[in-house]
């Protein structure tokens, strides 16, 4: 029986982790076991219940203070990731093997670890050496796409990942509910894939007629193929949230071998003496 896992990957601060939490709920709500890993070594913050939490093997910090290796964040949080890599035995057994099991892996948003580090390429294989059928989910904060050209370099980014990693991946825009209706109204056709071809930028910022030419063609690019499409993800949206976890499902083939559960049996005597308590009040008064 396959496991099945969701990599959230994207940038600093475009809402991984909010992301996971939102997830863990919405599934609670639907009867639904999800689970989520932690996987980024200088997390401090999160409101999800962790089922593994990479801070137990290494952490920034500790690596940060060490004499010999000297490091700041950023080159700290890449050895944490390459001594994570060379240890996955401890995440073996962190993750057990329960048949089913669908679990979320929180990276971390050092955009390096997607672009050209091996480190969540090897995460890859060895998950799918341990029977997981592994989605991509790259997240980009909306509010960092509403022009054109940073919505290219949002693309670029997924792209990038989607090359990498060579696995199903599903782009989302996050903090949906933070923009304008304008902002809103604005962002739509970058939904659209077809329509990416069709982009114009209005904006004043860019002056040089070459600039905008070349984000054009590389709209008409990946418009021509097709290669990257995000969803909007509003965390307050439920209907919403619920179709970006049916692409992700479908993109894993999560159900397909699902075994039918016989639903709970229920105590007929305690519930024939609820209704007839329920019956009398009603008609006493
Ligand atoms: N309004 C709103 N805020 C959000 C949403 N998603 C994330 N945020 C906020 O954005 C900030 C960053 O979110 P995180 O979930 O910590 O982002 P992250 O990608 O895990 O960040 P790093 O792990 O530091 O890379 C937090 O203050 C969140 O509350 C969203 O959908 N809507
Ligand atoms: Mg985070």
């Amino acid at each position: 029986m396959p496991r099945y896992a969701q990599l959230v990957m994207g940038p600093a601060g475009s809402g991984k982790s909010t992301y996971c939490s939102t997830m863990v709920q919405h599934s609670q709500a639907f009867n639904r076991s999800v689970q989520v890993v932690n996987l980024d070594p200088a997390a401090e913050h999160f409101d999800y219940p962790v089922m593994a939490d990479i801070r137990e093997l290494i952490q920034v910090d500790d690596v940060m203070e060490d004499d010999s290796l000297r490091f700041g964040p950023n080159g700290g949080l890449v050895f944490c990731m390459e001594y994570f890599a060379n240890n996955f035995d401890w995440l073996e057994e962190s993750l057990g093997h329960v048949e089913d099991d669908y679990i979320l892996f929180d990276c971390p948003g050092q955009i390096e670890l997607y672009t050209h580090l091996p480190v969540m390429k090897q995460l890859v294989e060895q998950l799918q050496q341990w029977e997981f059928r592994v989605c991509g989910v790259f997240l980009v904060d909306s509010q960092f796409m509403v022009e054109s050209f940073k919505f290219i370099s949002g693309v670029m980014a997924a792209l990038s990942a989607m090359v990498s990693l060579e696995i199903p991946q599903v782009n989302i825009m996050t903090k949906m509910d933070l923009l304008s209706p304008k902002a809103k109204k604005e962002i739509e056709k970058y939904l659209d894939p077809d329509m990416y071809s069709m982009m114009e930028d209005n904006s004043d910022t860019i002056r040089s007629t070459k600039f905008k030419k070349l984000t054009k063609a590389i709209c008409g690019l990946i418009d021509d193929y097709s290669m990257v499409r995000f969803l909007p993800f509003d965390r307050t949206d439920e209907e919403g949230i619920n179709i970006v976890l049916q692409h992700i499902d479908f993109s894993i083939q999560y159900g397909e071998d699902l075994e039918f559960k016989e639903p709970k049996e229920v105590d007929e005597e305690a519930a024939n003496i609820n209704y007839d308590e329920i019956f009398e009040d009603k008609v006493s008064s």
